[in-house]
């Protein structure tokens, strides 16, 4: 139907098969939708105490759920665990995955990680920052390839101090 609305022949040869390999794309682009993020958190293990876990720089792709077109960038996802338990540091990333993975727009992308971090681990704060550029700004409509959003979400006790150490991690790290 898309081929046919934009002025496409769907019978050509190179076409035959697309309708096809899209839905595909779709089922992966969009495998979230059957994925129950909170059990992506399964895994627990007490280390005693802990202070700030921070996993940065996890990639992903998201799609707009205003155009269908991509964003794509980095999370950066930290939080303080209650009583030292801590959950697997893969986790973190695919709970970005799993919510990445939908129709999506950047904030409630960054709350809802930092939200079922915070509910299902229990943490004493969570902090999650995601940077992106959107497609649907880049190649269309204001076409601004190169700009960035930058969304953050916190939950919990985080202090002022814990959030801007979290900061200079993430600083400090680029120069390892
Ligand atoms: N807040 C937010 N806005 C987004 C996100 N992704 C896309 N958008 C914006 O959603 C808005 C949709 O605006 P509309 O005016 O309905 O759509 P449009 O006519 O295609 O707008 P333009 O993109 O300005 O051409 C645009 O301003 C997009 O930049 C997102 O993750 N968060
Ligand atoms: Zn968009």
């Amino acid at each position: 139907m898309i081929l046919e609305a934009i002025g496409e022949d769907p019978t050509r040869d190179g076409l035959l098969d697309t309708p096809d390999r899209v839905a595909r794309m779709y089922a992966e682009v969009f495998s979230g939708l059957r994925q129950d993020p909170k059990e992506v958190l399964s895994a627990r293990f007490e280390v005693g105490d802990s202070e700030i876990v921070l996993v940065r720089d996890i990639p992903f792709y998201s799609m707009c759920e205003h155009h269908l077109v991509p964003f794509y960038g980095k999370a950066h996802v930290a939080y303080v665990p209650r009583d030292g338990v801590v959950t697997g540091l893969s986790k973190l990333a695919r709970l970005v995955e799993a919510y990445a993975r939908r129709p999506q727009v950047q904030e409630r992308l960054t709350n809802e990680i930092a939200q079922t971090l915070y509910e299902e681990l229990n943490a004493e704060g969570v902090f999650v920052m995601i940077q992106a550029e959107h497609m649907c700004m880049s190649m269309r409509g204001v076409q601004k390839p190169g700009s960035s959003t930058i969304t953050k979400a916190r939950r919990g006790n985080l202090t002022s101090a814990q959030e801007q150490e979290v900061f200079t991690l993430l600083q400090a790290s680029r120069q390892l």
